[in-house]
């Protein structure tokens, strides 16, 4: 299998810093975004001014918002539109069968609770589906920067097509074959950042941080696992590395977010009008509800729901988790494990 022609659905930070990685690794590539005007703009500037400042964009990288335009001639279609778009703009768009679909948007749907390869199997099951995920902040990958991120897709052969398709020394995708463990790394990660912030944002220090870090994983573990995913997925780049990245850094909007709200402020003017997307203050709710459906224990997401969701304050969250009650780490580390 071989993939020479990309075509990036969605023209935010990400869907940006993708199309310039494909263009770098020799692709030919196409970036569709849904507003006319956004494609006149860049293709204009050569830069995406709003999403993806001071990039230049190479003359021969294509920006339509004609989806035909963008998905007739591609040998791949690379989904950034936020995860509460993804079902929309997918049902306006025209995809062959058989045509491969490597979602990046890292969230849950809330609607249905469902993750973006469930929605991709409910909409498009004819397509095979794959993964880009992993710690990449768009503005370091599009300056260069070296990233490394897991590429995951069911069948080994479009996972190692997709790794030569975008792979550069300074963009380093890692095949895996967990596609359910990459996506939930992503999604829930982005919950967890959001209660980083909230630490940081309280001054609880960087001890709870480290603690706050290591619990997390294990809770992403869990829901991964019950999802069908594999335990070993979340110790990668798309679990554990994109966990550590955005749970430490405020170039992250969800740990920004956070930080905001532990030093008090109101959700809805920490949103304002900003159009960047920041998928976590989405994504709690649905991972409550399909964690509690699962029944998986995710203390730590459920908290973040309810400061986000439910009106209770930060200070109360943190109370109620520190007063859980400690025991074994983990569960199979008791007096009775062999
Ligand atoms: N930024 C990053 O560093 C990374 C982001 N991601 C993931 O990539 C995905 C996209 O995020 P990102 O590129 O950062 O987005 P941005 O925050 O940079 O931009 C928001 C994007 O969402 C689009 N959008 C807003 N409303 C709608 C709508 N109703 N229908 C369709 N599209 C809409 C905007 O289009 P418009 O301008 O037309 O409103 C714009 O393209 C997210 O899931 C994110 O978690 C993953 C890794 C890194
Ligand atoms: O997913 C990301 C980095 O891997 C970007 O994180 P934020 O959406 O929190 O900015």
């Amino acid at each position: 299998m071989t993939i020479d022609r990309i075509a990036v659905l969605g023209a935010g930070a990400w869907g940006t810093a993708l199309a310039l990685e494909a263009h770098r690794a020799g692709r030919k590539v196409t970036l569709w975004t849904r507003r006319p005007e956004q494609a006149d703009e860049i293709r204009r500037s050569r830069e995406n001014a709003v999403y993806l400042p001071g990039i230049a964009l190479p003359d021969d990288l294509a920006v339509t918002s004609d989806p035909a335009e963008a998905i007739d001639s591609a040998d791949v279609l690379l989904l950034v539109v936020p995860a509460q778009h993804m079902r929309a703009a997918l049902s306006s768009f025209e995809i062959p069968p058989g045509l491969p679909l490597v979602s990046a948007a890292k969230g849950i749907e809330n609607t249905t609770d469902k993750t973006m390869s469930e929605v991709l199997a409910e909409m498009l099951p004819d397509n095979p589906a794959a993964v880009l995920s992993g710690p990449s902040f768009a503005g370091e990958a599009a300056a260069g920067k070296p990233t490394a991120v897991t590429l995951a897709a069911p069948d080994e052969r479009l996972a190692l097509a997709l790794i030569e398709a975008f792979g550069t020394r300074t963009f380093r995708p890692y095949g895996s074959t967990d596609l359910v463990g990459a996506e939930v790394g992503g999604a829930v990660k982005n919950v967890l950042a959001i209660a980083a912030g909230i630490v940081a944002g309280m001054e609880l220090g960087e001890n709870a941080r480290a603690a706050l870090i290591t619990r997390g994983l294990a809770e992403a573990t869990r829901f991964a696992v019950a999802l069908g995913g594999r335990a070993e997925t979340l110790m990668g780049l798309s679990g554990i590395g994109d966990l550590v990245l955005t749970c430490s850094s405020t170039t992250s909007r969800n740990f920004s977010l956070g930080a905001r709200l532990g030093k008090g402020e109101a959700l809805e003017a920490i949103l304002g009008r900003s159009p960047s997307v920041v998928e976590g203050v989405f994504t709690a709710a649905s991972l409550h509800r399909r964690a509690r459906t699962l029944e998986v224990e995710m203390p730590i997401a459920e908290g973040v729901d309810a400061v986000l969701n439910r009106g209770i304050d930060p200070g109360t969250v943190v109370k109620e988790l520190l007063s859980r009650p400690v025991g074994w780490e983990f569960a199979d580390a008791g007096p009775s494990a062999s």
